[in-house]
């Protein structure tokens, strides 16, 4: 039987149809969705949740005219199968396929690259500002979760909007969840209008009264006002008016016929921002996902939950840092965890329940995260501040003026450090050896197993110095786990294997790769070196120059860009050293943003893997010793 969606290739495919064939397109979206991602695995709960959203912003505005900026960008599934990319759904978040969030260079329907959150309402105004700026007439709509709207830039651009009281359209999609329950003041507030009634008869009172009029911008207006008026009786102060906002809400986010009406009247008004509040169900019309938002948020192909690893007889890092920062905390009164919003990803569910007055869950707010622990340390506190690398990247600034300089004892975890796989160019871990390692007093480790991570983090807890520790997305190696923790001498290297034809100076999980990279050279002949580089900063330089007065050919092996990463250190030492008779080779991520693939293919496609390091290595060896004869023979 044909499906409706058969016949939209683009948003204009919609508009003609009834509200009877929108919710019914609202099913097929539901099913293609929960077919292909359930299959592939990708963010499926959130983009059940705006289904009727999508459908009615696609049906009131003209995209890409118009510009719809959905903020992180995970739940914009049923946008893309409605802007002519449902051949590609399949290909969804695969290598060489579409990616998993929007991206400018997709889709011109994509009108901002996402992945990070709170970033819609900012992105909104610009581009309302340079619309007026132009003076053209397109509509701007920022969509933003619950979650993402506790970030300080979105806070930060709301005040900026209200100021500049340019016309462009909020749409705030309240489902009480961020990836876990959404946590915070301004989550109470919400709360507080979603599920008090009164309120709700308030608003039906306006919307009736509203639909006597035509559409108009006054009447709009006139309504708010009795709208704001019946608000004050259940909110103590109407939080978006106050910020110069046109405010309407809370509405029934699966209700097609109520949100092109809300969209209608924002759409008509032109004298200054409107938020419309809108209340959905995450994981709508699919029940494994309404009844387990939390796992649903993300899922592994195949459609189990996503905990990172736990089909595999292995344990996530993960997990091996919650479980060692738990054993810290019963011993160590000083200790606190702060999480932006990702309690989840750190498996500190357990944690939260055992020890509820030591984990700080601030909201998706990396910056006051880490401020906060600054905070805490400046009065004796040893916090641990949990953010995965890409999201750290946000308070990079208060790494270096509120941690750093201080010299406060802020222990950072960065999970899902290199490459991530499926999230692809937005959440890739690449950056952080260039961005750390370049910090005064900043000590930077990365573990070969989840037994080293373990001891770091036990070092970093005791060595009263800034001191960040990143380590992989997915499973450890298997090693046995040490029960006694024990401090890692800061700046000290480890030499796992001697042999004198190259030595190969790896870091992280890359230190796996390069014994596995050792094996295979050594059945073809060719003996190497291979060093654990567990602490980028500072360098073992006695291991360093040690080895390079025996060894001639060395290769760092990192998964960082190769800018500012463990290759760039070492160049500088050997030069600074005046080594100039070492040749050095860096493997690394090149100058470019790493797209969305599995793990395995990524780390092949940068030579990062066995066989990857180990024909480097011989190309490298061959190259150098041509260029040494060549040299001889001048
Ligand atoms: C800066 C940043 N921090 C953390 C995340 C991880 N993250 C992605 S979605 C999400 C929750 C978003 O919640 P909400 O905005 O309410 O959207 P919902 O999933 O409920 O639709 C989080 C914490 C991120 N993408 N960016
Ligand atoms: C959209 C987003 O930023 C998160 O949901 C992220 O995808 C989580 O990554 P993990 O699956 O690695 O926890
Ligand atoms: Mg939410």
């Amino acid at each position: 039987m044909s499906k409706i969606l058969d016949g939209i290739n683009s948003p204009a495919d919609l508009k003609p149809l009834s509200l009877v064939d929108l919710n019914k397109l609202a099913i097929e979206l539901r099913e293609e969705m929960v077919t292909r991602v359930t299959a592939n695995g990708g963010h499926l709960a959130s983009s059940l949740g705006v289904v009727e959203l999508t459908i009615a912003l696609h049906k009131v505005f003209n995209c890409p005219d118009d510009k719809i900026v959905w903020d992180v960008g995970h739940q914009c599934y049923a946008h893309k199968l409605l802007t002519g990319r449902r051949e590609q759904f399949a290909t969804l978040r695969q290598y060489g396929g579409i990616s998993g969030f929007t991206c400018r260079d997709e889709s011109p329907y994509d009108a901002f690259t996402t992945g990070h959150a709170s970033t819609s309402i900012s992105a909104a105004v610009g581009m309302a500002a340079a619309r007026d700026l132009s003076g053209d007439n397109y509509n701007v709509i920022a969509v933003i979760g619950d979650g993402a709207i506790t970030g300080g830039m979105a806070l930060e651009a709301l005040n900026n909007a209200g100021h500049l009281g340019k016309r462009l359209i909020v749409i705030l999609n309240d489902n009480g969840m961020s990836i876990s329950p959404t946590v915070g003041a301004m989550s109470r507030l919400l709360g507080k209008v979603r599920f008090d009634r009164r309120y709700y008869k308030a608003s039906e009172k306006s919307k009736r009264l509203l639909s006597r009029f035509d559409m108009g911008s006054r009447i709009w207006e006139i309504g708010q006002r009795i709208k704001g008026g019946m608000k004050k009786m259940v909110m103590p102060t109407t939080l978006w008016e106050e910020f110069g906002f046109a405010y309407t809400g809370p509405i029934d986010g699966h209700n097609i016929n109520d949100l092109v009406s809300a969209l209608e009247q924002a759409k008509s008004y032109s004298h200054k921002p409107a938020l419309i509040h809108i209340v959905t169900t995450k994981g709508k019309g699919y029940g494994p996902a309404e009844s387990d938002a939390i796992n649903f948020h993300g899922i592994s192909p195949k459609g189990s939950p996503k905990k990172t690893g736990s089909s595999h007889k292995l344990l996530p890092y993960s997990e091996i840092f919650a479980r060692t920062v738990e054993k810290m905390a019963w011993e160590n009164p000083k200790i606190a965890v702060i999480t932006a919003a990702m309690p989840d990803g750190y498996c500190l569910g357990h944690m939260q329940s055992t020890m509820p007055n030591r984990i700080f869950d601030v909201g998706i707010c990396e910056q006051h995260a880490v401020t906060f622990a600054a905070g805490m340390a400046a009065q004796g506190m040893t916090p641990i501040v949990a953010i995965y690398s890409t999201f750290l990247q946000r308070a990079f600034d208060q790494i270096i003026h509120d941690v750093a300089l201080p010299k406060l004892p802020v222990v950072f975890a960065l999970d899902r450090g290199g490459i991530v796989g499926e999230d692809g160019k937005t959440h890739q871990g690449i950056f952080d050896l260039s961005y750390l390692s370049l910090i005064p007093d900043m000590i930077l480790a990365s573990p070969k197993d989840e037994n080293e991570l373990q001891h770091l983090l036990y070092t970093a807890t005791k060595c009263g110095k800034p001191m960040a520790i990143r380590y992989p997305r997915g499973v450890g190696t298997g090693v046995e786990l040490e029960p006694e923790l024990r401090e890692i001498p800061v700046g000290s290297a480890e030499i796992l294997r001697k042999g004198p034809d190259a030595a190969l100076l790896a870091t992280g999980a890359s230190v796996k790769a390069a014994m596995a990279a050792a094996d295979l050279l050594e059945m073809q002949g060719t003996r190497v070196t291979v060093v654990n580089m567990r602490y980028i900063r500072p360098l073992d330089e006695d291991v360093i120059l040690g080895l390079a007065s025996d060894i001639k050919s060395i290769i760092t092996i990192e998964e960082n860009v190769l800018n500012g990463g463990l290759g760039s250190l070492v160049a500088a030492l050997l030069k600074r050293a005046s080594m100039d008779d070492v040749g050095l080779k860096s493997l690394g991520i090149p100058d470019e943003f790493v797209t969305h693939g599995t793990q395995a293919q990524l780390r092949s496609n940068y030579h990062l893997d066995a066989e990857g390091i180990s024909s480097e290595t011989l190309a490298f060896i061959d190259e150098f010793e041509i260029s040494k004869k060549i040299l001889a023979s001048r």
